[in-house]
This record gives C-alpha cells, sequence and structure tokens, in this order.
C-alpha cells in the first residue's frame, strides 16, 4: 500500500521543458518497494537504463509495474493510441497500480523518461498523464563560432546536458577548426583527435543527439571534380568515425565559392551521391552565403535560386533579418517564400565573438512563439564559453520544445539550477548582471540589471537635483553591491561546476570589485551626510584604488586582437557607479572647498563616422589609449567616408595608427588630424606594410580622421586605428 501524499496541482510541477498537455490524477505516491518492468528487453535501451538507475534497488518480478516501450512493441500495444503521431513524442501515465510509458519512437521513450526523471522528487511520484511531443523538429546547439573551440569536455558535458534537456542537434563546425574550414577541409582528422571525435559520436548517440559534422569548404573550394571528390572522401572519413549527420556551410566568404548555382550542384551531388546512398544519414543541411535577410541580393537572385535548384530534403539555415537578429514571423514568412522550404535557424546568440569581452547569462527572450511551424529547425550559436552557455541553451531547449507555452524567466531560473544546483542564488545574481553586450556593430542589445535597473536611474536624478534620496532606495542599493560581494565570494569557492567557475574566472572576480566598488561609493554618500571629511577621503581613495584593480584586471584577462578584456554589470552598474562617483566627489569639493579628482571610468572620447558599418563600433579606453575595436567585414566606404576619433579635449598625442589592411592606403585615403575640430590638416605619415605611422607635431590634437578623398567608393578592413595618449 501506499503512503499517499498531499496532492500536487499542474502548476506546482515544475517540468522544463513545459509537456504539450499534462493532467493530475491523483495524490502524490511514495516510490514504490517493489518494481515490476514489463517490456525493457524491446524498448529503447538508453531509456530503459534511465529505468534502472531511477528504480535501483527496487526491481522484483512481481510489484509496481513500470510497462515500458515503444509503439508496436507488444508490451504496450494497448496504450499505443494514446500516442501522437509525431517524432519524438510519448504518452506517460502515472497512477497508484503502474507507470505506462510509450514513446512513438526511441527517442520519445528516452524523452519520456528524461520527464520521469524530474517528476521524481524526495521518493515521491505524482499520479498523472501526460502526452507530450516538440514543436520544432531539430533542435539544439551549432558550434559555430569564431576563436577557441570547445574543448573535448566542454562537449562531453554539453551532450549530456542536451539529452536531460530534450535537444537533439548538436552541429560542429568550430570557425577555427582548420579540418573543418579552408584550406584543410580536404584533409582527414589527425588519428588522436579522429579518436576523440568518436567518442563523442557515441556519447551523443546514447543522449539521442544527432552529432552533425559540418564543412567549410567555400573560401578556396574549385568547382572540379577533384574538390568535389576530395569532399565526399572527407564525409565518408567522418562517417567511418560514427558521424551520420552532415552539413556544408558557405557562410563568411568571398569569391568563387559564392555561386548559388554551383553551391547547388555540389549539394544535390553530395545528396544523391552519399546521403540517399547511406540510408542512415539525416537530411543534408546548408548554409547558404546569404544568411541573413540584410544580405540579401534579390536581383541577384541567390536565394532564389537555392530555393528552386536545391533537393527539397536539404535544409537551409538562416539567421533572421540580420546576422544577430531575434526571429518574427515576417521574417520567417519571406524567407521561407524565398527558399521554397521551412527555414532552419541559426540563431546568433549568446555568441560573443564580436563582443568577446563580455558574457550573456541573461534570459532567452525575443523571439515569437508563434512561428514553430514556420522553421524546421533552431540551433543556438554559442559563446566560446561553453558552461556559461548554458543558461541560452536551456531557454533554447525550453522555448523551440513547447512554445506557446515558452517562459523566458522561468527557463532562465530553472537554468541557474540546472548549472549550479547549489549555489544557483549566487550564479543569479552574477547572471542578472551580465546578460548586455555592450556597443556594437551588430546592435544587438539585451537587457541588463533589470530590477534594480529603476532604482538607479531614480536614486542619481534624486541625487543631482541635490533633494534627499529616498532612503529605501539607499539601502536597497547598498545591499545589492553587497550582495554582489557576497555571490562572487560563493561562486570563486563554489564545488557546483568546475569547468564553469574556471572559464568565467575573471569575470567573476572583476563582478566582486565591482561590488566592493559600488559599496565604497554608497559609503562616500553617508559620510557627505555625516559631513565625516576624514571618512569621505578614504571612501574616495578607496574607490580609486578598486578602479585601479578593475582596471587592471581588465587590461591583462582575456586578451584578444577584436574586444580583449573583462567587462561586468556594463548597461547599468558600472556606468552608475561611475556617475554617482563623480556626483558625490563634486557635492564634496563644493561642501568643503576641496578639489579632489572627478575621474569617469567609461570612455569620454567619440567615434563620429559616416559609413553605417564604423558608426556603432565601441571606442576602447586603455590606460594611454584610445583605439577603435577592429572588425572582420569588409568596410564599404563611398567618396568623402570618413571615420573620426574625437577627444574629450585637445591632447598631445603620443602616436597616431591607422590599418586599412591595404597598402595603397595612402593613393586614396588621408589621415588627418584637427587642433579645433574645424580646421583639418594632412598628418605627415610614414607607411609600413599596411601599417599607417604618423610622425607627431607638438599641437595639442582635439581629432584625428581617416578621410577616402579619391572621390570613388573604397573597400577596406578596419584592423587598426589607435592614439596613444
Ligand atoms: C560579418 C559577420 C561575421 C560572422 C557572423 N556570425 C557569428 C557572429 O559573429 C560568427 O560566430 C560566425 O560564425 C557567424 C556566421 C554566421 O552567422 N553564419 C550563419
Amino acid at each position: 500500500g501506499f503512503l499517499f501524499n498531499s496532492a500536487l496541482n499542474a502548476q506546482e510541477i515544475m517540468l522544463q521543458p513545459r509537456p504539450q498537455d499534462m493532467k493530475v490524477i491523483g495524490k502524490s505516491l511514495t516510490l514504490p518497494e517493489h518494481v515490476q518492468l514489463i517490456g525493457a528487453d524491446n524498448a529503447d535501451t538508453d531509456a530503459v537504463n534511465i529505468l534502472k538507475d531511477l528504480f535501483a534497488g527496487r526491481m522484483a518480478k512481481k510489484g509496481f509495474k513500470v510497462i515500458i516501450g515503444e509503439k508496436g512493441d507488444k508490451a504496450v500495444k494497448k496504450y499505443a493510441r494514446l500516442v501522437p503521431q509525431k517524432p519524438e513524442a510519448y504518452y506517460l501515465s502515472i497512477d497508484d497500480k503502474k507507470l505506462v510509458l510509450v514513446g512513438s519512437d526511441e527517442r520519445g521513450t528516452f524523452y519520456g523518461m528524461q520527464t520521469v526523471s524530474q517528476l521524481l522528487k524526495e521518493g515521491n511520484l505524482p499520479q498523472i498523464n501526460i502526452t507530450d511531443y516538440p514543436d520544432v523538429r531539430y533542435r539544439g546547439v551549432v558550434e559555430g563560432f569564431y576563436g577557441k573551440p570547445w574543448s573535448y569536455e566542454d562537449r562531453v558535458s554539453q551532450l549530456k546536458f542536451y539529452g536531460t534537456n530534450k535537444l537533439n542537434t548538436y552541429i560542429y563546425g568550430p570557425k577555427n577548426d582548420p579540418f573543418h574550414s579552408s584550406p584543410n577541409w580536404r584533409k582527414p582528422y589527425p588519428q588522436e583527435e579522429a579518436a576523440r571525435m568518436a567518442e563523442l559520436v557515441k556519447l551523443a548517440k546514447s543522449n539521442k543527439v544527432d552529432f552533425v559534422w559540418a564543412i567549410h569548404p567555400g573560401q578556396d573550394i574549385r568547382w572540379n571534380d577533384e574538390d568535389r571528390e576530395l569532399l565526399l572522401q572527407k564525409f565518408g572519413q567522418m562517417y567511418d568515425l560514427g558521424i551520420r549527420s552532415f552539413a556544408v556551410f558557405f557562410d563568411d566568404i568571398s569569391g568563387e565559392g559564392t555561386d548559388p548555382l554551383k553551391q547547388a550542384e555540389l549539394l544535390n551531388y553530395i545528396d544523391n551521391q552519399f546521403v540517399k546512398v547511406k540510408k542512415d544519414v539525416t537530411p543534408l543541411v546548408m548554409c547558404p552565403t546569404e544568411y541573413n535577410k540584410s544580405w540579401a541580393n534579390l536581383e541577384k537572385g541567390y536565394l532564389r535560386t537555392l530555393g528552386e535548384k536545391l533537393n527539397p530534403s536539404i535544409q537551409i539555415m538562416w539567421t533572421g533579418d540580420r546576422v544577430v537578429a531575434d526571429i518574427h514571423r515576417d521574417g520567417m514568412d519571406w524567407i521561407n517564400t524565398q527558399i521554397k522550404r521551412p527555414a532552419y535557424i541559426w540563431w546568433n546568440f549568446p555568441v560573443t565573438d564580436y563582443v568577446r569581452d563580455h558574457l550573456l547569462m541573461g534570459p532567452v527572450y525575443g523571439n515569437d512563439t508563434d512561428i514553430a511551424q514556420t522553421m524546421s529547425g533552431f540551433v543556438a550559436n554559442p559563446m566560446e564559453h561553453a558552461e556559461a552557455s548554458k543558461v541560452a541553451i536551456y531557454g533554447v531547449a525550453d522555448y523551440t520544445w513547447n512554445m506557446e507555452k515558452y517562459d523566458p524567466n522561468a527557463a532562465w531560473q530553472g537554468s541557474l539550477k540546472a548549472i549550479m544546483p547549489t549555489n544557483y542564488e549566487a550564479l543569479r545574481v552574477f547572471a542578472s548582471h551580465n546578460s548586455d553586450l555592450g556597443v556594437n556593430g551588430h546592435k544587438y542589445r539585451r537587457e541588463e540589471s533589470v530590477i534594480i535597473k529603476p532604482v538607479t536611474e531614480r536614486f542619481l536624478t534624486a541625487f543631482q537635483s541635490e533633494s534627499a534620496y529616498p532612503k529605501d532606495d539607499f539601502t536597497t542599493l547598498e545591499r545589492e553591491f553587497k550582495s554582489i560581494v557576497v555571490a562572487s565570494d560563493i561562486l570563486l569557492r563554489s564545488k557546483d561546476n568546475d569547468l564553469l567557475i574556471k572559464d568565467i574566472n575573471p569575470w567573476i572576480k572583476q563582478f566582486g570589485l565591482l561590488g566592493q566598488t559600488g559599496a565604497a561609493v554608497m559609503d562616500m554618500l553617508r559620510d557627505l551626510e555625516t559631513s565625516d571629511k576624514e571618512s569621505f577621503k578614504l571612501d574616495y581613495s578607496l574607490v580609486k584604488e578598486l578602479k585601479e584593480q578593475m582596471f587592471e584586471l581588465d587590461a591583462t584577462n582575456n586578451i584578444n586582437p577584436w574586444q580583449p578584456g573583462v567587462k561586468v554589470g556594463s548597461l547599468v552598474l558600472v556606468p552608475f557607479v561611475n556617475n554617482l562617483y563623480a556626483q558625490a566627489t563634486e557635492r564634496y569639493n563644493k561642501q568643503f572647498g576641496e578639489n579632489l579628482a572627478v575621474v569617469y571610468d567609461y570612455c569620454p572620447h567619440t567615434l563620429l563616422s559616416n559609413i553605417s558599418q564604423v558608426k556603432s563600433l565601441p571606442l576602447q579606453l586603455k590606460e594611454k589609449t584610445v583605439s577603435l575595436s577592429p572588425s572582420n567585414e569588409v568596410i564599404k566606404a563611398d567618396k568623402d567616408a570618413f571615420i573620426t576619433i574625437q577627444l574629450l579635449k585637445a591632447t598631445k598625442l603620443r602616436s597616431i595608427e591607422f590599418n586599412a589592411g591595404k597598402a595603397n592606403l595612402l593613393q586614396w585615403g588621408e589621415l588627418q588630424f584637427t587642433t579645433d575640430g574645424e580646421n583639418w590638416q594632412a598628418l605627415a605619415c610614414e607607411q609600413d606594410g599596411e601599417l599607417l605611422k604618423a610622425t607627431m607635431g607638438k599641437e595639442s590634437v582635439k581629432a584625428v580622421r581617416f578621410l577616402n578623398k579619391s572621390g570613388v567608393p573604397q573597400e577596406f578592413y578596419l584592423r587598426k586605428f589607435t592614439l596613444g595618449l
């Protein structure tokens, strides 16, 4: 007999992803002493393994019946009609006599077992009927970013995470893997790497994940038989390692490889001569060169050509209206018409290879929730920080399984617990203040510090208007900064997830410093209130010291040529702390007739440009330099195009450097400076390779600009634009 517990009701049962249909049918049960398995020998092995783990030590010839199998298995014959006729669906019923789990296929049974694992809490199971299936066919991750590819350990952890959260797709396509991209896509993996890949493929299989191996040949492929055969050979080698799913990426390339007719011919050839011949290979996936609407050239008809020529079974990837964009109904209708099939979404979030100094650990939000039928797949391009990316990946798992019922905040909270089961509150404090990208070339932004943001704005306004600031706001802010210090210390010592803490360690340390800095600024305000000059000066110098420590940590960690450094709380907390620090110092100087330096941290200099690709790039202020962060893309500069760095005030410069990736730069461009912001004069430069170095005069410079004075459009790369202060 069972000890019946209090009846749970449906909303108390928090399952993620949320099932399509769930009904509680009685009070919850304690786990039965003896369980009799029926159908286990025919049911999906991976599902049965989970079952045996869950009921370890309770197996018996007689007892509570657990009936498991796929549609068609004898053991579950009388329940088969209750399973939806869809891939990866399952029917689960638990009452006081039996547990019945029927999958429409092996994956369905496996996913049903994931749900049973979630339902089993402190030795109790609810009495419940669940009918469930995924909204989106292909769901998961494309490891498709520039930068350091994930490690083997990262990928092992990822594949298990996907199995638990019902994601069925992992596309292997790290841009910087030499055997994925040009020119060595033609070569087999070295023995050791091949062996690791084979292990990952096996692990993927036991977690019901398609391991899709992608090739990126477009930058140097020749449209001839030799390269075509080399590509098929490489696919054959990957097949021999166990790969049963393949993709061909033509993104981020230029030249001959961008020809849509040639691309379609090659892909159809692969489809007919390899995919269709092997019989156990999933539909081919391709990434087009025009992979977002802002790059589509309808006159050239690139997309229409693919839509017309590509075999219907070939999936075509799409990032949305722009390279980095949320996915909306109108955009889906547009692309699906162009390519004559439902697009397979490549969502460029939470990828940070264009904002490498930031972490994106906020909720997944912004995609429409009524578009499941318009897409064949939805995979997220993650950060090079694999564990930290799980926050967004968990959200994508919820979103793609049951789109209508997707709840961004519930998914976000669930992800934090999944990633750090014990210290998830500390992780929540950290993640809530590390979610925006900062200023970036794609102009894609996210909310950050949502709860405290209105308090900071209200408080700063009150403080500036000399009126007394609300006491409870003061307390709220002071608590927030202290909780940041506590959270940082807890995370640094947490044993929940070593991979995560190791990987984002600099950001956690920076976060702790930010908390200390904020708390010290609040102390400065208290000192003003009590007219305690000495304490104010102490707290002022403490803040100055902490900001220098943050500067130093930023300057010595995560160094890379694109966006070096370690940014935290960059949207709300850092500007707030800076502003309040400056205001409080000004208030002190006025109140006591002193002149402590008023210091702002964020970059007080300004970028001006009439080139759209450039004008929203962030200026980086380091100790002694102001520079424009380099960009991967080709910059198209019309005649009279300019890029100007304007300094807060005229300054004698140590150096001016400009690199446009072109040796003939001075034939069409000119580096100029102004002392007054009006009159410009050419800078005498020496050129060494593609790098322009100005010979410095004695003048104090107000601004420096690069100008296209050739009278015709020019193309160049923005490799470097740096002023030495
Ligand atoms: C000029 C755009 C460069 C690349 C754009 N995206 C990502 C964002 O940076 C990057 O990870 C790269 O792999 C990817 C290319 C892409 O979006 N393909 C569909």
